[in-house]
């Protein structure tokens, strides 16, 4: 489901945060939206979303989110935020299972079906021997997992994930990276990440939008939008770019 965001203008607190914002995301394709630290790359997902008042056109699949209801709309996208407030006490399962509630009918209960999913994607993020522990008894790391999993869980064909990897290990970063590109390619998602490793998003993403103060910067194929003066001017961060597999860039922080 391909993703349009047009003149897309959010005014938070009486401050503009986002400014004439436009994006095509093609559906099956992954963008990351990069930037730096409140250049409005939550803003831009919660607005996509529908979850902010805003002016200008975004529509999903032809459809603008927030005319939908909260349960229509949980069919289409699912959206892993930065910080979700984790209902202390419960399980991890039953928080993956959250992810089912679109589909559970009203008054009703989840079925054998959605138990298997919950338990496919805990078992794809490596979390099946933490089922039964409550969410405040996971690590940082643990805990992300674990919200990327009550999203998987509702199978949608367009997933907003706003930082899905600040908190996790290498090991854990390539393979939720990796879990996600694998259900782009089998199942057409259409991913939109904001994510601050600029090598990893420049790795998987086929499209980059650079942020900055609430406008694209730039936006396009990896090596065109992570280059050496674009970073020191949004960053104001000195790099040296080289090129890595697939030609895609790879920045390394020059030391004085
Ligand atoms: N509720 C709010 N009221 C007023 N200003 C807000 C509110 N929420 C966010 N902002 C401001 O909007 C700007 C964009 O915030 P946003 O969270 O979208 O940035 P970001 O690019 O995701 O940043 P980060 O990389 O630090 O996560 C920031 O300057 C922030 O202080």
């Amino acid at each position: 489901m391909t993703v349009v965001v047009r003149g897309l203008d959010v005014a938070l607190g009486g401050r503009p945060v986002l400014r004439g914002v436009s994006l095509d995301v093609p559906g099956g394709s992954w963008t990351a939206v990069i930037g730096p630290n409140g250049a409005g790359k939550s803003t831009l997902l919660r607005a996509v979303l529908g979850l902010l008042p805003s002016d200008g056109d975004v529509t999903v699949a032809g459809t603008d989110l927030g005319r939908l209801k909260p349960r229509q709309r949980a069919r289409v996208v699912a959206y892993a935020p930065q910080n979700p407030n984790l209902p202390p006490g419960m399980t991890v399962f039953d928080y993956t299972l959250l992810g089912r509630s679109p589909y559970i009918p009203h008054l009703g209960r989840e079925g054998a079906r959605d138990r298997a999913i919950a338990s496919d994607v805990l078992d794809r993020l490596d979390l099946t021997a933490f089922a039964g522990r409550p969410l405040d008894h996971l690590s940082g790391g643990e805990r992300q997992r674990v919200v990327l999993a009550r999203a998987l869980a509702q199978q949608t064909s367009v997933l907003l994930l706003d930082e899905p990897t600040t908190a996790l290990d290498i090991g854990h970063q390539q393979q939720v990276m990796e879990l996600v590109d694998q259900l782009r390619l089998s199942d057409g998602l259409t991913v939109v990440t904001t994510i601050h490793d600029l090598t990893l998003a420049g790795q998987y993403a086929d499209d980059l939008v650079l942020l900055s103060r609430g406008r694209v910067a730039a936006a396009g194929a990896p090596s065109d939008v992570l280059t050496r003066e674009a970073v020191e001017e949004h960053f104001g961060a000195r790099v040296h770019v080289s090129s890595g597999p697939g030609g895609r860039p790879v920045l390394s922080l020059e030391r004085e």
